[in-house]
């Protein structure tokens, strides 16, 4: 669904990612892992089109997106979450969810000033989707209520369901339990399989090794920029250079 060929990324005189090659499978929870500074969100950057790759190039569902806008990569059905929660805290959910779907709506300006019916009829589907999504991640419960009234974890459901709204093929999870309790990151694994049943794929970043796997399918692993591993969780849990990787080499042996 996703590959990455031969993907170099240098900030100046930095190399940050060299040769990167990386396939993403279409269904299925893809996790990217790696000591801290190893060039991850750089990849999320690269498939997203914030950053342009210094050399390679990137497919999706075979259609090279290298050099295509954010935007435009959203509308081709790549959806991304971040680090940090972003969430409009003083909208409510639903005001939430329907601005993420806002670019997606096919209504012309003028309608929109003149509040026609069209619009209307476009803006209460919007609404009516975007309760759909709130009840996908179990929220549709507070779907009038503030952004700033959830807990963490919510709002992190609440992004998972603003992302959603963009109608994404591919799901980019930026490291979803970051300062995460326990009961919160259970929650998450739930929802995020969920999401999954419903036949989106994913592609997450996360630090959280419990997390990843006993989510992932498969996992690439990303040191000083470099794949140095990908395959099951089974297969990278006993992978020597990634023990060695994580725990400095001394260490591992
Ligand atoms: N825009 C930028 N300009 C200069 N250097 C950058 C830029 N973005 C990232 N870097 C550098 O690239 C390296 C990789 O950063 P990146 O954020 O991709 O790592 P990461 O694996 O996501 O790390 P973490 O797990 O800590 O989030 C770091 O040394 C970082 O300082």
């Amino acid at each position: 669904m996703l590959q990455l060929n031969n993907i170099s990324k240098s900030f100046g005189g930095l190399q940050v990612l060299q040769g990167v090659n990386l396939t993403v499978p279409q269904g299925g929870i893809f996790g990217l892992i790696g000591p801290n500074g190893a060039g991850k969100t750089t990849v999320f950057n690269l498939v997203t089109g914030l950053l342009r790759a210094t050399s390679g190039n990137i497919a999706f569902n075979d259609q090279d997106i290298g050099k295509v806008a954010p935007h435009k990569i959203t509308e081709r059905g790549i959806a991304r979450t971040f680090q940090n929660i972003r969430v409009f805290k003083e909208m409510t959910l639903l005001e939430n969810v329907v601005v993420g779907m806002h670019d997606h709506m096919n209504y012309g300006l003028a309608s929109l000033l003149l509040n026609l019916p069209g619009y209307r009829k476009i803006e209460s589907a919007a609404r009516e989707r975007a309760l759909e999504l709130l009840s996908w991640v179990r929220l549709d419960h507070k779907a009038h209520l503030l952004a700033d009234s959830l807990s963490y974890g919510e709002q992190r459901k609440l992004e998972f369901a603003r992302a959603l709204a963009t109608k994404p093929k591919l799901l980019l999870l930026d490291e979803p339990v970051a300062g995460m309790n326990p009961s919160e990151k259970t929650e998450l694994m739930r929802e995020i399989l969920n999401i999954k049943e419903r036949g989106y794929s994913i592609f997450m970043i996360e630090h959280d090794m419990r997390f990843v796997m006993g989510l992932c399918d498969r996992i690439a692993v990303l040191n000083f920029g470099r794949i140095i591993a990908e395959g099951t969780p089974g297969q990278i849990k006993n992978n020597q250079e990634v023990i060695e990787a994580y725990l400095g080499k001394e260490e591992a042996e």
